[in-house]
Parts: C-alpha cells; structure tokens; sequence
C-alpha cells in the first residue's frame, strides 16, 4: 500500500523548544494508526504538524500530494472555544467549508447533508443548541459531525474518546471503523490501552520520540510502555533546542 504520510526527520514544537524530535516514518494509505503516549509526548503536537496548523522546526511531513482540505482535523475539546456564539448547525456547517467556500452559503442540498451527519451522530434536534450548552459527549458526537462531512481521505483525531460515556465512545468507534473499512487513513491519539488493542491494528507509542512503531500487539508491550514513560519523565522542557534545529532568531 502507497504510503499517505512520511515523516522525514520530522522535529516539531514551539518557541524553538522541540516537543517531538526526529520522526522517521511512514503511515500507509488506509492505515488505522493509534498514536498512544503519557501526557506531553507530543501527540497532539504532531497531531498539529499533520493537520498544517504548526509547521516542523526542521525535517518535513509528506502528504502524498493531499491538499490540506483533503485533512480533518479533530481537536481536543479543550481547544474548542466554547463560549463562541455558534449553534451545532452551524458549527457542523463549517465542514462544508471547503467545497462551498466561507461565504459561499448553504444550498438545500447541503443543508440535508449538514442534517443527515447531525442524525448520524444521534443529535437530531439539538440543530439550533449553543454549542455552550452541550455536555462533552454530545460536544465529541458534534465534532465528529463535521469530521463525517469533511468526507476528507485523511482523518486526525485528537483524543476522541477522553471523557465520554460507554456508549458515546461505542457510537464513535463504529464511525471510524466506518471510515477505515472506506479506505479513509485515519489516526487517533487515545488513552485505552484495551480500546486500542481491540480496534487498532497498528500502534505508534510516542515519548518525544518514537519508541515502538507496528503492530499493535507488538508495539504495546510492558516493556515499551514502560521506556515511553521514563522517558517523558526525564525529558526536560527547558532544555536547548536540538543542535540540528536552525535558529529562528532574526
Ligand atoms: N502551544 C504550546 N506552546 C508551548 N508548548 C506547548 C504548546 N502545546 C504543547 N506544548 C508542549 O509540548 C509538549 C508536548 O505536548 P503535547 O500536547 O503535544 O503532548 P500530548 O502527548 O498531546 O499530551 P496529552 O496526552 O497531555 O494531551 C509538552 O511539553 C507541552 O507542554
């Protein structure tokens, strides 16, 4: 299988200070990757350099040609202003963004779509609702609305399952085996060790660096789990950005 994304010596983080280091790799076109790791070993932030929205410090992220529009990105709640006046209709709308523009308006056939992803995740009738005022599982379902309409061939989904209820997590999970079985390629940052050895045929466990890259069953052994979190907890943030990272000071 065609490779979807290469990492080539990839180093990505902030303000100079690197926060995933020399990233060689490539996720297969089609590929169901979990990107597992302890807090702060970078998953979202390579999540980020994926999705376009931080660019590497050095190193590059090859997408195969995709254009950034052909990406859904799935934020972690956190990240989503929830005090924004927008209602769930449309914030899913703004999936649509790139085949209608930003002001290009919602013809009636788009709105049937907008309606048919909100059915899809089980929020009919919430349409009008603030986002403000949804709990995180209906706020994760809504999210993944406007991922289902992206209808995007590269799917980056940031801690999806963190929060929710069994059943929530149960509706969301067949979406993406939804998505893996159309040869959509899809990554997922995750916590459940049980939920990724089920669901999840290939596992990257993340510490800053790669620390195992495969199978599943082979990648998330006692032993690697283990190196990933001595190695978060010895990394130090304030160190000196890596000798091989150009300086961007003027
Ligand atoms: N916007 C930012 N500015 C500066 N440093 C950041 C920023 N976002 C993340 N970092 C730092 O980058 C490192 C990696 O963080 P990141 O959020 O990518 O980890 P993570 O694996 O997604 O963690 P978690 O599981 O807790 O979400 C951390 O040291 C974090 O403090």
């Amino acid at each position: 299988m065609a490779a979807q994304i290469k990492f080539r010596n990839v180093t990505l983080g902030y303000e100079r200070h690197p926060a995933v280091h020399h990233l060689n790799g490539e996720v297969a076109s089609g590929a169901l990757l979990a990107v597992i790791g302890p807090n702060g070993a970078g998953k979202s932030t390579l999540f980020r350099g994926v999705a376009g929205i931080l660019k590497p410090l050095s190193g590059a992220i090859d997408l195969g040609g995709l254009d950034q529009r052909d990406i859904a990105y799935l934020p972690q709640t956190a990240d989503i202003d929830r005090s924004f006046p927008i209602s769930v209709f449309d914030f899913v709308a703004s999936g649509l963004w790139r085949s209608t523009g930003l002001f290009g308006g919602i013809s009636g056939k788009a709105r049937e779509k907008i309606l048919a992803a909100i059915a899809a995740v089980g929020l009919n009738g919430f349409e009008n609702r603030p986002i403000g005022t949804l709990s995180g599982g209906q706020m994760q379902r809504m999210l993944f609305a406007r991922v289902l309409l992206q209808d995007a061939r590269l799917i980056v989904l940031d801690e999806p399952f963190n929060a929710i209820d069994a059943k929530t997590s149960a509706d969301l999970l067949a979406l993406v085996g939804r998505w893996h079985a159309e040869g959509r390629t899809v990554l997922a940052a995750l916590h459940d060790l049980d939920m990724v050895r089920a669901n999840f045929p290939e596992t990257l466990l993340l510490a800053r660096g790669p620390v195992a890259w495969g199978s599943t069953a082979e990648a998330l052994t006692p032993e690697n789990l283990l190196v990933a979190m001595k190695m978060c907890e010895a990394f130090d943030d304030r160190a000196a950005a890596c000798a091989d990272v150009p300086s961007r000071a003027a």
